[in-house]
């Protein structure tokens, strides 16, 4: 495990004695509390006599945890040790953070998005309701630490794959904002959860006489839009260069949303930049081991959403940063949707799609579906494709036929079925692993045990946002930079890329394992940093410097000496 490098909680002197002092989870040490801080700070009698150190309070608190029957109740515990004492949250995470990252993070906290108004126990972060839209800087100046560095914000309209949770997706800033402190160090009292309430279109949530948010259907529209820049000017005046993260906005909110504000202050979409750079990075680090050049890849996506999209604009960046020109770069992209190939033919195609589709010339005389759609059995059947990415919801669709073909043309075949949830993931990692003789470089969007095959273990790497947005906050947090940029995304994905455990090890993962997470996360934050110091974003160091400021920002829990 790490070295402890930023001990500690917030000095305990000057701020709240006795009982309040054991009600304020950034300072309470409940039984760590020494003999002379007991004296000082006015807690005798409300403590039993005995003083743990850390250690202790981590075992007993992860003995309470086995005690617990189901994942939901493991979560609420877990919440519960948050709001109670979050140094010894952080420890037990840390201490346990393979078995305890998907139940205070995905799959896990869906469930507590879905029941939030049923476990609610005690307010964390901000309800920003819309009926209170005149007072935004009132409900920002009431929040509970002065100082913060990272904003996460939802406005619940889609929580993960679970759709509208309405106030209830609060659940997932928290979570997010737990992963911020335990992977990239964040400080937990830097750390604000927000929830723009903007009702819900969820008719159970209304219908719930227990739901706790604002019972009205959702504002959409102009409305909507401002009610979004009241609140961003609010941010902006009130917590000045703070990381503003959206999180699960519907997707004709979230583009617009990051258009209008990315060149404004310090913020990125998770679901749009976030999920396209940790897909990046573990493409180049598959890529890496097939010992090819980005440059000479061919590649077919399945699924031309914004989702699908957002890889493969990230995926041209790299192809151009790699020498190819921006034309070439379109050239090597065969993006097929429900109606087949994307092409100059098509009159349905969006902008943002029509980048990748391809010429007329190029699709003529290609055997075509009944319905006379160029579809992913012909593109395959035509094109030396070397990568595979699934993006359709379509579950199943990387057909045994399809796989077989792609993989007698090319030695490595690179194939990421990337749909969420399971059921509706392209191909399970077992059959792409045996249609392809074992051959197949695989990582998924839902999660996997590992593939037996030939004597074989092979272990499947989950394209989760949690390998990037932990690292770009440490990032720029400790570069003081003033905006997200792609740029920087791409960075941080090439970073994560070149930590591919694969690289060295045929038999391992193509992303890094939870328990080199926040090693990981250092060396992407200086690699983000160090492209927004290039682009004159973030104040000049030299790379000592750079390294040695990453290395001091990330927090480890800990208590000082008071
Ligand atoms: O939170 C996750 O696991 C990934 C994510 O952002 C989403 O699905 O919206
Ligand atoms: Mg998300």
């Amino acid at each position: 495990m790490d070295t402890p490098r930023t001990p500690g909680s917030t000095r305990l002197d000057g701020g709240p004695r006795g009982a309040e002092l054991l009600d304020d989870p950034v300072r309470n040490r409940g039984t760590a509390f020494t003999e002379d801080e007991r004296a000082r700070l006015g807690l005798h009698g409300l403590l039993p006599p005995h003083v743990e150190g850390l250690d202790e309070q981590a075992a007993r608190a992860y003995e309470a945890y086995g005690l617990k029957d189901d994942d939901l109740e493991r979560h609420i515990y877990l919440r519960a040790l948050q709001d109670t004492n979050e140094v010894l949250f952080y420890r037990l995470l840390l201490d346990h953070i393979e078995e305890m990252t998907p139940i205070v993070y995905t799959p896990v906290v869906a469930k507590a998005c879905e029941r939030f108004s049923h476990i609610y126990r005690r307010p964390r972060g901000l309800f920003v309701s819309y009926p209170m839209r005149d007072a935004i800087p009132t409900l920002l100046a009431n929040r509970p630490n002065r100082e913060v560095d990272v904003i996460v914000v939802t406005d619940g309209e889609r929580i993960l794959g679970i759709g509208d949770q309405g106030a209830g997706g609060l659940g997932i800033p928290i979570g997010k904002l737990s992963l911020y402190t335990l992977i990239g160090g964040i400080r937990p009292e830097r750390t604000l959860p927000i929830v723009l309430d903007v009702g819900t279109n969820n008719a159970e949530r209304l219908e719930d006489p227990e739901y706790l948010g604002w019972r009205h259907e959702r504002i959409g529209g102009e409305d909507y839009f401002d009610f979004i820049d009241q609140f961003v000017g609010a941010v902006e005046r009130e917590l000045p260069g703070v990381c503003l993260q959206w999180e699960d906005f519907a997707t004709p909110h979230a583009r617009p949303i990051l258009e209008r504000y990315r060149d404004r202050l310090l913020t990125f979409n998770d679901d749009i930049q976030g999920t396209a750079a940790v897909a990046l990075g573990a493409l180049l680090g598959a890529i890496g081991v097939t010992g090819k050049r980005l440059r000479d890849q061919q590649i077919v996506f399945l699924g031309a959403g914004s989702a699908a999209v957002g890889v493969a604009d990230y995926l041209r960046a790299a192809l151009v940063q790699d020498g190819l020109s921006e034309a070439e770069a379109r050239g090597r992209f065969w993006m097929v949707d429900k109606d087949g190939l994307l092409h100059a033919g098509r009159p349905d195609l969006t902008p943002d799609q029509r980048v990748y589709a391809q010429p007329e010339d190029r699709v003529a005389g290609r055997p075509r579906t009944s319905r006379g759609a160029v579809g992913l059995a012909d593109v395959i059947g035509r094109v030396e494709a070397t990568v595979l990415i699934g993006l359709s919801t379509v579950g199943g669709a990387f057909a045994e036929p399809i796989v077989r073909e792609m993989a007698r043309k090319v030695d490595r075949p690179v194939i990421f079925p990337l749909s969420n949830p399971t059921a509706r993931s392209e191909a399970s990692p077992e059959d792409l692993i045996r249609w392809t003789g074992g051959r197949a470089l695989v990582a998924t969007g839902s999660p996997y045990p590992p593939v037996r095959h030939e004597g074989r273990t092979i272990p499947i790497a989950q394209c989760n946002n949690v390998f990037i947005f932990p690292a770009v906050g440490l990032g720029v947090v400790a570069t003081g930079a003033r905006r997200v940029t792609d740029a920087m995304m791409l960075a941080a994905a090439r970073a994560l890329g070149g930590q591919s455990p694969a690289l060295a090890d045929p038999n391992g993962s193509l992303l890094p394992a939870l328990r080199d997470i926040r090693a990981v996360a250092r060396a992407i934050a200086e690699a983000v940093g160090a492209e927004a110091q290039r682009a004159g974003l973030a104040p000049q160091t030299t790379p000592e410097e750079l390294r040695a400021r990453v290395a001091a920002a990330q927090w480890t829990p800990g208590y000082p000496q008071a």
